[in-house]
């Protein structure tokens, strides 16, 4: 008998763990703990290993009569697609079954629910990433870390910020970032405008896009931009109506959508307030912030909720930070909301300036790993998102914030099936 028996029967003992997990918010860590397993039993089988110790373990509950019949299999290769329980595919292949909306598996499509087909990642590193770096990159390495995000398919990399060279030295060169990536069509390249002067620089400078950013915190407000809530407002007023004249969309962050550094928690209802200001002044998406990482989905899904009361669905993006290592369970939330546009930054690169204690951004290669796993679209390769990883990683002198791209380098022989 080929594994898939026992992949069947192992699917459905995860799923039943899923479930009981997913209010915890562990599920994905879990699931992932899981999928490893699996593959590193399947990397045995294939090895030819006859003695192995390698099985599927389950918080030290290991299985050998699954491992039996991954070693029976030993000559499958991997693949990645979706299909039918029971469905072993072609002799010789051994699927490592992905969830799809259209999978008709009894536990996971009750579990999951209705996952969009295709998510639009948007990768804010060149932006979001690297304001926060304490040495400033230089013009020539943003640019070639953009050239290589875009190879890569992301269809909309933030490339830099038009804000104060006092506030941010960091991104005091966007005028030359956004003359270096003047060649690049494959992709949108937004940035970051605090007020109109800012807005004036970044079309002069070519940009076909920009993101104004309010916060859903008062005191969040005064330390990022130095004014209130309202007064941000007004400035965004001013930016969208010259966005509007110039036919460029102008995109709303709200910042501190479920915690922030200095008041804590912050209400629904506010995040709905200012996202809602944000949508009525013509902002055609709006990215809904957890800045300093604090929330669950115990708390993002009431924000959504309220936010989605007052804004179509699918003008919404959710931005998650992974300070508490929720981004991923938040994620799944999200799109189990019904959620399709997910920012994240590669390598996990991130943090505000402002939000002391804020850490990287969930990073694309993880979100693109999970994308993948429940079979939905990004068209994002994820060896090329790698290499940009890497590049970025290296010129920082430091490792990669991806569990994923951390992975997948220490195991080539799997990351070259993916
Ligand atoms: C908003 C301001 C400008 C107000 O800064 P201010 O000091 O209150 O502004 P001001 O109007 O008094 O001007 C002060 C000086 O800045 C200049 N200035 C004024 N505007 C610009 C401009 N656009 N570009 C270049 N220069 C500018 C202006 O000309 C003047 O120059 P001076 O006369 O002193 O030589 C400042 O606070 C600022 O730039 N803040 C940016 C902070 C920032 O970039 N934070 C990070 C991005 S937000 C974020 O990361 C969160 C997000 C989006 O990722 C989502 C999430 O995670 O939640």
């Amino acid at each position: 008998m080929l594994g898939a028996k026992a992949l069947d029967r192992y699917w459905q003992r995860s799923t039943v763990i899923l479930k009981s997990l997913t209010s915890s918010g562990t599920c994905i860590a879990m699931a992932n703990e899981i999928d490893q397993s699996i593959c590193r039993a399947i990397e045995g089988a294939k090895d030819g290993y006859t003695n192995t110790t390698e099985s599927v373990s389950w918080r030290g509950q290991t299985s050998n009569a699954y491992q039996e019949d991954f070693l029976n299999h030993r000559h499958g290769s991997l693949t990645w697609n979706c299909r039918a329980p029971g469905n072993t595919g072609d002799s010789g292949h051994l699927s490592i079954r992905q969830y799809s909306s259209h999978c008709n598996d009894r536990f996971t499509s009750k579990l999951l629910g209705t996952l969009p087909q295709y998510v639009k990642i948007v990768e804010v590193g060149p932006r979001d990433g690297l304001q926060n770096e304490k040495e400033i990159v230089p013009t020539v390495v943003k640019a070639q870390l953009i050239k290589m995000l875009v190879s890569s398919g992301l269809p909309v990399v933030e490339a830099t910020s038009f804000v104060s060279p006092k506030w941010v030295p960091q991104l005091a060169d966007a005028k030359d970032v956004m003359e270096a990536v003047r060649d690049v069509k494959e992709a949108i390249l937004p940035v970051l405008t605090p007020n109109l002067k800012g807005f004036e620089a970044a079309v002069a400078a070519g940009a076909k896009e920009v993101a104004v950013f309010a916060a859903a915190s008062e005191s969040f407000s005064k330390s990022n931009i130095n004014c209130t809530i309202e007064d941000s407002l007004n400035r965004y007023r001013d930016v969208a109506n010259a966005a509007k004249k110039h036919s460029i969309p102008v995109r709303g962050y709200v910042s501190c959508v479920v915690g922030c550094p200095i008041e804590g928690m912050v209400s629904p209802s506010q995040v709905a307030y200012v996202a809602k200001q944000l949508f009525d002044m013509g902002c055609s998406e709006i990215s809904l912030g957890d800045t300093i990482g604090v929330g669950t989905p115990g708390t993002v899904i009431p924000m959504l909720e309220a936010v989605m009361d007052v804004i179509p669905i699918d003008k919404l993006a959710v931005h998650f930070h992974d300070t508490y290592g929720q981004a991923l369970s938040n994620i799944l939330a999200s799109l189990q909301m019904g959620i399709k546009i997910v920012d994240s930054s590669v390598a996990g690169l991130g943090g505000c300036p402002y939000a002391k204690g804020a850490s990287g951004n969930v990073a694309t290669e993880d979100v693109v790993y999970l994308l993948s796993g429940l079979g939905v679209k990004t068209n994002v390769d994820l060896g090329k998102l790698r290499l940009a990883g890497e590049f970025i990683c290296k010129h920082l002198g430091r490792q990669s914030g991806s569990k994923t791209a951390t992975a997948l380098s220490k195991t080539p022989a799997f990351a070259s099936k993916l």
